[in-house]
């Protein structure tokens, strides 16, 4: 099973490009220059030319603060682009799998969302991520969308490795404590992605295994608790570690609005795909050491 993957150096395609030979499968990358998700040009050429068995839209633009002021660029990324990779997708005969995100909610419901419930983004990321959705769903019935959250790795940038990076130099952090979600390992989301690619090329007529699915770390937290999480495995192995002071959002300007609540319900996904995610904290626990090995 071959997969083209957008992006080059993302998080999810590192880990699929590390997690996919293990797996039995072979990950293309396809990234800038060769396909530009904001220049509406040579995907399906591109694409075409990795014969692909399954498409993984995994390339976004993810800066959240950032894109308040660059909306149209990330209208480009987020929405048309994956609009022309699932298009591609159609014409190839193949299915796509688009990640997504838990921003597309508001943050108002007091528990785990599902699939069905009623989408908000409260800001122009989560809301050009809800147009990528939209355009993939519009381009081919033959695809996944996985609504991922908080996710983290060795690779890239991500909350993580920036609050390590932040230890090395002050002994106290402020980070806010009334943002609940989930915690999401991209190692963890390569092995599932592997297995739903599995899913979807072995039974290319079956319904049932396409549509929406939550796909996120087994656990919740508040981004104040993933930072206590993440100090106490550091300072267990040696590495930087700060003392975390809980505050509240109010208290953390941003020029985005985060939802209060994107804690998301993967039992869809468990019952369709047989996917389950492993805990965050042994996730984030192995991600750790392997930050903190390299620089030892
Ligand atoms: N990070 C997170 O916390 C979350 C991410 N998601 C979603 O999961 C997916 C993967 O995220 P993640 O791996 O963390 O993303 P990263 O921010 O780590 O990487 C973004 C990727 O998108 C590529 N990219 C950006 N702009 C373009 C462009 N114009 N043309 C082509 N490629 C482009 C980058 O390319 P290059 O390699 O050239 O830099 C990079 O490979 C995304 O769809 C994201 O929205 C969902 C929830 C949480
Ligand atoms: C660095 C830092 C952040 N924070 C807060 C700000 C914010 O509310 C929260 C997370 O900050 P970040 O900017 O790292 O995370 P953010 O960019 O909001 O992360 C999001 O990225 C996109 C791509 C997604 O799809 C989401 O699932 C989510 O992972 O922590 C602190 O309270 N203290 C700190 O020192
Ligand atoms: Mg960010």
């Amino acid at each position: 099973m071959r997969l083209a993957v957008t992006g080059k150096t993302g998080q999810v395609v590192t880990a699929l490009l590390e997690r996919g030979e293990a797996m039995g499968a072979e990950i293309v990358a396809l990234g800038r220059p060769e396909i530009d998700l904001s220049l509406d040009r040579s995907v399906l050429d591109t694409l075409a030319a990795a014969s692909p068995d399954v498409i993984v839209s995994a390339a976004a633009y993810t800066a959240v603060d950032k894109a308040e002021t660059e909306a149209d660029r990330a209208e480009a990324v987020n929405a048309r682009g994956p609009g022309l990779v699932a298009e591609a997708a159609a014409a190839l005969n193949v299915p796509v799998i688009h990640l997504s995100t838990d921003y597309v909610f508001d943050g108002s419901k007091p528990s785990p969302y599902v699939e069905t419930d009623a989408t908000r983004p409260l800001g122009v990321y989560g809301r050009t991520k809800l147009a990528g959705e939209t355009a993939v769903a519009a381009a081919t019935p033959n695809h996944v969308i996985l609504r991922t959250a908080w996710v983290y790795s060795p690779f890239g940038q991500n909350f993580l490795k920036t609050m390590l990076r932040l230890a090395a130099d002050r002994p106290e952090l402020r980070v806010v404590d009334d943002q609940r979600g989930n915690p999401t390992s991209a190692l963890d989301i390569a092995d599932a992605v592997l297995v739903i690619a599995r899913n979807l090329f072995d039974r290319p007529d079956d319904a049932a295994l396409r549509g929406v699915f939550h796909l996120a770390g087994t656990g919740e937290a508040s981004w104040a608790d993933f930072a206590t999480e993440i100090f106490a495995a550091s300072a267990a192995l040696g590495g930087p570690s700060a003392g975390v002071s809980r505050i509240t959002t109010a208290d953390y300007a941003t020029p985005a609005r985060r939802p209060a609540n994107s804690r998301l319900s993967t039992a869809r996904l468990q019952q369709v795909h047989g996917v389950t995610m492993p805990h965050w904290t042994t996730s984030t626990r192995s991600v750790v050491e392997r930050l903190v090995a390299a620089t030892a």
